[in-house]
């Protein structure tokens, strides 16, 4: 005999199977849409990678490799890394492996992630976690944490020896999206013994930008010793505003503060003298110094 269920089950419990039915269609898609987004999240748009000294912030001068992430969703009226703010800017997609892979090869201690914008990358707190763990598995193999290991190491077998030490990431961010989920990050290394292997350098947008209004000011209040807040004055008054945000979020002596004057548009003279007058004995004046040893060169430094 040839049963038809829907004649066998009273209304009430066939609506009861149907939504339960329906409700496991909806939890399966919904995984899949995660694993979708996982996948892509895996996979991330670069505008360039290479390898420098670090031109900025508390690790100025020595050799970092730079990954510059494609987009950004604001648009600085001195950005100096305008070609890279659209989607057009994309040079190559790369895997969290492949990045990190790249990066220990370099045979560098820092990294810095940069834009565009990083955090808009679904995939930068993983790429940030897999670096760390990376560098630190590298430590405990034994890596050059020193400079008299470098160097021994340096003149044994370079190519056979690419990796170095434990890694540090910088993480360049405009300022406009929420760090949290990265400090909770941070959170977890450190209960896990690996506290101290990222940091911020969360821009502070100034009137002169045109997009002050865009920071998340939630941000602030979750700086610590290894972040730095840097204010790129495009104009004398952009100062006074500076020290309006230092002030107001108490970031002298919590976090760095960086002031890094737009060369040939603010005199450095007119920061220091700035600085002396308002006692900022904890901020740090900052000249680019890849603008100064590759001056007028967009790319690749
Ligand atoms: N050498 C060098 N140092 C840098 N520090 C921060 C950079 C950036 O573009 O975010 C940068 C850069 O583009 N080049
Ligand atoms: S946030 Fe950075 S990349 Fe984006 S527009 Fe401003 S300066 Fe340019
Ligand atoms: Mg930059």
């Amino acid at each position: 005999m040839t049963r038809d269920k829907g004649n066998d089950l009273p209304d009430w419990l066939e609506n009861v199977v149907a939504k339960e039915e329906k409700a496991r269609r909806q939890a399966v898609q919904a995984a899949e849409r995660r694993a979708a987004a996982e996948n892509r999240a895996e996979i991330m748009p670069i505008a360039e990678r290479f390898v420098s000294v670090n031109g900025e912030g508390p690790r100025s001068g020595r050799l970092a490799a730079f990954i510059r992430f494609a987009g950004c969703n604001l648009r600085c009226a001195w950005c100096d890394t305008a070609w890279a703010q659209g989607s057009d800017s994309v040079s190559e997609w790369r895997t969290t492996e492949e990045l990190v892979r790249w990066v220990r090869e370099a045979g560098v201690e820092c990294v810095t992630l940069t834009g565009g914008e990083p955090l808009l990358q679904p995939g930068a707190a993983g790429l940030v976690e897999a670096l760390v763990r990376a560098g630190a598995a590298a430590a405990d193999e034994g890596g050059a944490t020193s400079y008299a290991s470098l160097v021994e190491r340096a003149s044994a077998a370079a190519e056979e020896a690419p990796a170095a030490g434990p890694l540090f990431v910088e993480i360049e961010t405009n300022g406009s999206q929420p760090i949290r989920p990265l400090v909770a990050l941070r959170d977890r290394l450190a209960e896990e013994g690996l506290p101290g292997r990222f940091g911020f350098t969360l821009d502070c947008k100034l009137p002169a930008s045109g997009e002050a209004r865009a920071m998340n000011e939630d941000n602030y209040a979750l700086l610590g010793a290894d972040d730095v807040v840097k204010f790129v004055i495009a104009e004398e008054d952009d100062l006074d505003a500076m020290l309006a945000v230092v002030e107001a979020h108490g970031l002298g002596g919590r976090c760095g503060v960086y002031l890094s004057p737009i060369m040939g548009v603010v005199d450095p003279a007119v920061v220091v003298d700035f600085m002396r007058e308002h006692a900022m004995a904890y901020a740090t004046l900052q000249l680019q110094l890849h603008k100064i040893i590759w001056p007028g060169v967009e790319r690749g430094v």
